[in-house]
């Protein structure tokens, strides 16, 4: 069986800047795994790369064995890859059922109008906001606008869910609502990549972590011996602490 989601000596350059140098893993079907880093280490530009929203500069991206390396954004989504992203951005004119629908209208499958409406229910009952389809978005809290920009990941039927720092920003309470929620979906098969500085979270949801330092892969494995090696700890931490 393929790999769900396979990264082959991925590259990207922004002007004289290597922001990805030669980046290779793989993630297999219900995988959750935590893709780490100080800031300005290649996380969101791999991810970026994954999704379509930036060409890459050489490597391959394969989701169950198909090469979409040189796909827009939209036909990536038809092989079942959603992403968050890390400002939430929820359109303020619309509520919060037609921010789902929208996304239902570019999904894998495209769905309109009361067939639409009835799958934005379920995704935003799913993620917590039952029976809040109505409301403005502009009067969410927080965390609720985190589960609506769930909601509109899911609305595409993802298998492979790119969660980009999807969980920062909310408070202690809040911030179990949202691994039990990414815990949720893990229990449905969902393989997840997992870009976050919230260690609390990688601990508690990832079977294995892959840490980059300046555009390039340091350490990976077992995220329990992963983030006690000394070459992660300087990465985040500097010398001294090494
Ligand atoms: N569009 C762009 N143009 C120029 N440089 C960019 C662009 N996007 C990212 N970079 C640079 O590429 C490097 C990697 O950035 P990236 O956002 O991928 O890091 P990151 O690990 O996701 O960081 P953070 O944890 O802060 O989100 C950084 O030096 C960043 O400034």
């Amino acid at each position: 069986m393929s790999a769900k989601l396979e990264i082959a000596n991925l590259n990207k350059r922004f002007g004289g800047l290597v922001a990805v140098n030669d980046v290779s893993f793989n993630l297999e079907p219900g995988e959750v795994v935590g893709l780490l880093g100080p800031n300005g280490s290649g996380k969101t530009t791999v991810m970026n790369m994954i999704s379509g929203a930036l060409a890459c500069d050489g490597g391959i991206v394969r989701i169950n064995g198909t090469d979409i390396t040189k796909m827009k954004p939209h036909k990536v989504a038809r092989h079942g890859v959603a992403r968050t992203f890390q400002l939430v951005r929820p359109l303020p004119t619309l509520n919060v059922s037609e921010n789902v629908m929208l996304a239902l209208a570019f999904g894998k499958q495209r769905h309109w109008g009361r067939t639409a409406r009835e799958m934005a229910e379920d995704k935003l009952a799913f993620v917590g906001l039952a029976g809040r389809g109505q409301e403005k978005v502009g009067d969410l809290t927080y965390i609720d606008q985190k589960r609506l920009e769930m909601a509109r990941a899911l609305a595409s039927d993802p298998d492979l869910l790119l969660l980009d720092e999807w969980l920062a920003g909310l408070n202690p309470s809040e911030l179990q609502i949202g691994i039990d929620l990414v815990r949720h979906l893990q229990d449905q098969g969902m393989t997840i990549l997992l870009v976050e500085h919230i260690m609390e979270a990688v601990r508690a949801l990832c079977s294995r972590c892959i840490v980059m330092s300046a555009g390039e892969i340091i350490a990976q494995g077992a995220c329990s011996k992963v983030l006690q090696e000394a070459s992660v700890i300087k990465a985040y931490l500097g010398d001294d602490h090494a």
